[in-house]
């Protein structure tokens, strides 16, 4: 804090309330603590007798509210992130283009260790579109020392990004579908439709689907004559879970695929697989996938299709809102199955 001639004042940050009284008429503040004193404001402050002023100097080592904000925004931003302008010393984050949410919550929670930091943001690992509103942020007084804005700026720097939106890339998928009463035409297929929507909304196409009975030979050369057909992303339906007939997790593996994981701790999605034949994901569904609007495919393949690859510790970090409530409006993705 120092004193300064009012005509000098302009970019400082005033330190208190100044208060105009007109006799008869009124008295409050005419401007505000953290104000920064424009060159219009010099008339004013003059004419209700304030030669010299109090004032924070962004010289002397202390940033004002609204310079933070917009400074931890941009640090810890990466792609895919539009800023608000300060707001009450607030930056709001928005999505500016499709894709999945990405925030690296070592990091964040490192950021927000720093005392006076605050940077809120909504779960990650969510599919977003361009307007969605993904976190705040602002330090809690209404000037900080500048070292602090340089320790946090330095963890967004080793955390980087920190936050992102990440785009999807657009899929060839090719579908397996597996069961001897769709083979056989004894019932529709319920799976196909379905898979075609899903994928339909996240940018990628269904290319080919391949009906097969419940033979592991069968499926496995279905999975692998998709792949050199081009698809670069399959889909194993039905057959995954421990009936005879259930031969899926055996097909998939028959194919040479390295299996991540055969189970999740996911309700619906208990009996999915996780493979790679070489970098193609292959993904075997249980049938709850046709029947819930939201499912382990729902957790899964946003993150696929934007580029991870997942790991068994992934699937196994799913437990922690792995269930879905079941209500009875499904209210999904506005909920905590998979956050
Ligand atoms: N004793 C146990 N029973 C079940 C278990 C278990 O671990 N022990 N797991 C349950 C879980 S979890 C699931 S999910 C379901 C089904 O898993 P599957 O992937 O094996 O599904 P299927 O047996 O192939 O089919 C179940 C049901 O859905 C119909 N279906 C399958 N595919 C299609 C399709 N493309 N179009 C229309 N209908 C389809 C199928 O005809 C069956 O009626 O198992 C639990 N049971
Ligand atoms: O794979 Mo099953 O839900 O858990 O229905």
């Amino acid at each position: 804090m120092k004193t300064i001639a009012v005509e000098h004042a302009v970019g400082t940050v005033l330190c208190h309330d100044i208060t105009k009284i007109v006799p008869g008429g009124g008295k409050g503040p005419a401007f505000r603590r953290g104000h920064v004193v424009r060159e219009e404001d010099i008339p004013a402050l003059l004419d209700i007798g304030k030669a010299n002023l109090y004032v924070f100097d962004p010289a002397d080592g202390y940033v004002h509210e609204d310079t933070a904000a917009i400074r931890l925004s941009r640090a810890a931003a990466g792609q895919g992130i539009a800023f608000s302008e300060p707001q009450e010393g607030k930056v709001t984050l928005t999505a500016s283009h499709d894709g999945l949410l990405c925030i690296d919550v070592d990091g964040l929670t490192r950021l927000n260790d720093i005392q006076d930091v605050s940077f809120g943001t909504i779960h990650r690992h969510q599919r977003v579109k361009p307007g969605r509103v993904l976190a705040g942020t602002r330090v809690v007084p209404l000037v900080v020392p500048e070292a602090l804005m340089q320790e946090a700026e330095a963890v967004c720097a080793e955390h980087s990004p920190l936050i992102e939106v990440r785009p999807l890339r657009h899929a060839q998928v090719g579908v397996v579908t597996t069961g001897s009463e769709i083979f056989h035409g004894r019932i529709k297929d319920g799976f196909g439709p379905l898979l075609r929507a899903k994928f339909d909304d996240l940018g990628s196409e269904v290319v080919d689907q391949v009906f097969v009975s419940d033979m592991v030979g069968m499926t496995a050369d279905a999975i692998t004559s998709l792949v050199r057909q081009g698809a670069d992303f399959i889909a194993v339906t039905g057959g995954m879970s421990v009936d005879p007939d259930d031969q899926t997790p055996a097909a998939i593996r028959a194919t040479g695929a390295e299996v991540i994981s055969y189970g999740a701790p996911t309700y619906p999605g208990a009996m999915f697989m996780l493979a790679y034949l070489d970098d193609v994901p292959v993904l075997g569904l249980p049938g709850c996938v046709m029947y819930y609007k939201a499912s382990i495919f729902d957790l899964v393949v946003p993150r696929l299709l934007a580029g991870e690859r997942l790991t068994r510790r992934d699937i196994v970090a799913l437990g922690h809102g792995g269930l879905c409530e079941n209500c009875g409006t499904c209210r999904y993705p506005a909920c905590g199955f998979g956050k």
